[in-house]
């Protein structure tokens, strides 16, 4: 049985009380682009001169028979399969396509193996945002469509199949605890330590920059920066901080300055003399290389290198929002960084 054979070409002209098959879009450059007409409209003798300027002389009247599903239909499945916490979709396909949004503001999680699992198949795709995008409520996070107007049910079961196999493997390994395979995790607001390291700031030879950018940031997503305290390039100092904040209970430290190669760079030394376990000292990417990632107990530290001050995004980009939605970070996860981490520099 072949999908062509349920649908019918009418001309027209010849239309007129009949049903359309699907949605038919307008594109004028530069104005519009859009539905024009609806699926399921019924066409009406006035209608024709507009189906004849989008160059439509003949329509698709459908008849679905067993095992074969409209795209809309079989859009809105994808996308019941694939939906996780926190993501909406509207029930009303548009042009063949169910857009999945964001619920609220949050990291995106997308599964990559389930989304190339799917892209492998046949005549279905799924389109999605990279994961660990930080998204804004209302985003769009993933389209799902089927590329020929009808389809056979058994694509769209595939694609369900998926959905559940990789369910249980994320559950199994404990990748992830999440609810589908495509969510937002909500930002946890942090109380976080900031402490600016340099003598020249310490002694007010130079004015302090860091502490606004890093306020900025972590304001960004939910979290206040508590309290900023300045420490001059002396390890001991440095230690005290870190100290004091793990004592008032911050729930993530920054640590800034004193990053690389110079004799009075001492951060990094401080950190682990504070008793932290590193993740990584280096970041493999372009700029924020310098950056470093450790946790003391299970509070989250990191030194943050001079670039952060002054590039727009860097390794501290990365990795902050998913502090904030409380993923821990393991060495894997800075490995990936390098792959496409050459931003600038
Ligand atoms: N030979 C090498 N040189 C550099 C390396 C390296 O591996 N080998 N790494 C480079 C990278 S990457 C970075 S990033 C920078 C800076 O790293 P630091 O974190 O050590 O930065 P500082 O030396 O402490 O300061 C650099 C610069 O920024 C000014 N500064 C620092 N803190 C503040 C502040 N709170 N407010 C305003 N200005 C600040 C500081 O006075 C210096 O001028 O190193 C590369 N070099
Ligand atoms: O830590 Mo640096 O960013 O690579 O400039």
């Amino acid at each position: 049985m072949k999908n062509e054979s349920m649908l019918r070409e009418v001309k027209v002209e010849d239309a007129i009380g009949m049903v359309l098959a699907h949605d038919l879009t307008q594109i004028i450059p530069g104005q519009f682009k859009g539905r024009l007409f609806k699926k399921g409209h019924i066409i009406r003798e006035d209608d024709i001169p507009a189906l004849l300027s989008i160059g439509k002389e003949h329509i698709y009247t459908i008849e679905l028979k067993e095992g074969v599903l409209h795209e809309d239909e079989a859009a809105l499945r994808m996308a019941r399969a694939v939906a996780g916490e926190n993501v909406v979709y509207n029930s009303e396909p548009h042009e063949g396509k169910v857009t999945l949004k964001a619920a609220i503001a949050g990291l995106a999680k997308v599964y990559k193996p389930f989304v190339d699992d799917v892209n492998e198949t046949d005549q279905v795709i799924l389109s999605t945002v990279k994961n660990n995008t930080v998204v804004k409520a209302g985003q769009s996070l993933a389209g799902t469509r089927v590329i020929p107007l009808i389809v056979e049910e058994i694509k769209v079961e595939r694609v369900e199949q998926l959905a559940a196999h990789h369910k249980q493997e994320m559950s199994l390994n404990g990748a992830l605890q999440t609810s589908g395979l495509i969510e937002v995790k909500p930002f946890r607001p942090l109380k976080v330590g900031l402490i600016t390291t340099g003598s020249e700031v310490f002694k007010g030879r130079i004015t302090d920059k860091f502490g606004p950018i890093v306020k900025e940031k972590v304001a960004a997503l939910g979290s206040e920066v508590i309290e900023q305290r300045l420490a001059p390039d002396d390890s001991e100092v440095i230690i005290s901080e870190i100290r004091y904040f793990l004592d008032i209970g911050a729930d993530l430290i920054l640590v800034t300055g004193g990053m690389s190669v110079d004799p009075d760079d001492r951060t990094p030394g401080a950190i682990s003399r504070a008793g932290a376990r590193i993740v990584s000292y280096g970041t493999p990417m372009l700029p924020g290389s310098m950056l470093l990632m450790g946790y003391i107990g299970d509070t989250p530290i990191m030194g943050l290198p001079g670039c952060v001050m002054h590039d727009p995004y860097t390794s501290f980009d990365e990795l902050l929002p998913r502090i904030c939605a409380g993923e821990p970070i393991v060495k894997g996860d800075i490995v990936a960084l390098g792959y496409g981490g050459l931003l600038g520099c």
